[in-house]
């Protein structure tokens, strides 16, 4: 596609040229491939239809929020993007490798934090951290490990067993551990449940930083719509295993007539229900 841009215009030596001057083609910038691209995704467990049909793309280095209500397939959906399920339907590429074809390659380039995924709690933070640092082929771990200390503020914490830490220092060994491997897709579930206000608002600030500075991308699935409003460019909503709209906050906030997130995202779920009526 090329836009036309009328540059002769300003421009005085063609001037005097005919009524309209000449007209410079400048070709449109191409959109970067996606980091990831989810195609017709389904999975079912037997009669269960966890993801019915789910499609989208993420640019690299956009934050893109998943949002749903509860049982909507966020988690499904997130399972099999990390390679931890086998979708029943549908293609899976991680910057352009399918992730059915070329595994090993593809989740290399992603990690995960889950408050819902613990990490082993009689090991120290560094033994975690090495053991994930050596499953991901992290070349010089130790410095990567201290590294990560000092930016999640850890440095303190190295040698305690993660069972013995708080719920907001075990959310930053999880970070780290989430990005020990430098992933170019990160997928957080829930980054700041159950943290304090404070702490919250630390992991928030510390993500937009770091996304800044690695141009990494992340999908976030939450069910803090203010937090989605802060950090995400863009929201796939979910409802009963599809996607029934993705668009900035600002376009959904437009087209729902609404004021903030939280009415969308009620008004979506309200139209499933009256849908099941
Ligand atoms: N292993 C499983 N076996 C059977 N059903 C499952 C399994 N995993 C998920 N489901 C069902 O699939 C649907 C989607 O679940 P999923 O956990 O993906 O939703 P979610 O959007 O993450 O929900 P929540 O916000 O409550 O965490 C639910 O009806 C759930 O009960």
């Amino acid at each position: 596609m090329t836009i036309v841009t009328p540059r002769a215009f300003s421009c005085p030596r063609l001037a005097g040229r005919g009524r309209f001057g000449k007209i410079a083609a400048v070709p449109a910038p191409v959109p970067p491939a996606p980091i990831l691209a989810v195609s017709h995704l389904a999975k079912t467990f037997g009669p269960v239809e966890a993801v019915r049909d789910v499609s989208f793309t993420i640019a690299p280095g956009a934050i893109t929020g998943l949002l749903g209500g509860n049982g909507a397939g966020k988690t499904t959906t997130i399972a099999m993007i990390l390679g931890l399920i086998e979708p029943s339907r549908g293609t899976i590429r991680v910057d352009g490798l399918d992730l059915g074809a070329d595994p090993v390659r593809a989740r290399g380039l992603m990690n995960f934090s889950s408050p819902y995924v613990d990490l082993p709690h009689r090991l120290t933070v560094t033994e975690n951290l090495t053991v994930f640092a050596r499953l991901y082929g992290v070349r010089a771990p130790r410095r990567r490990i201290a590294e990560l200390a000092a930016h999640l503020d850890l440095e303190g914490l190295l040698d305690r067993p993660v069972g013995r830490l708080s719920a907001g220092q075990r959310t930053r060994v999880a970070l780290a551990k989430a990005l020990v491997n430098r992933p170019r897709l990160l997928l957080l579930d829930e980054p700041t449940a159950s943290l304090d206000p404070d702490t919250a608002d630390w992991v928030r600030r510390y993500l937009l930083d770091y996304q800044r500075d690695s141009g990494a991308a992340i999908l976030l699935a939450s069910h803090n719509m203010a937090e989605v409003e802060r950090l995400c460019g863009d929201v796939v909503m979910m409802r009963a295993g599809t996607v029934v709209d993705h668009d900035t906050p600002a376009g959904l906030l437009a087209r729902y007539g609404r004021d903030d997130l939280e009415q969308v995202f009620l008004d979506i779920a309200r139209q499933g229900a009256r849908g099941h009526q």
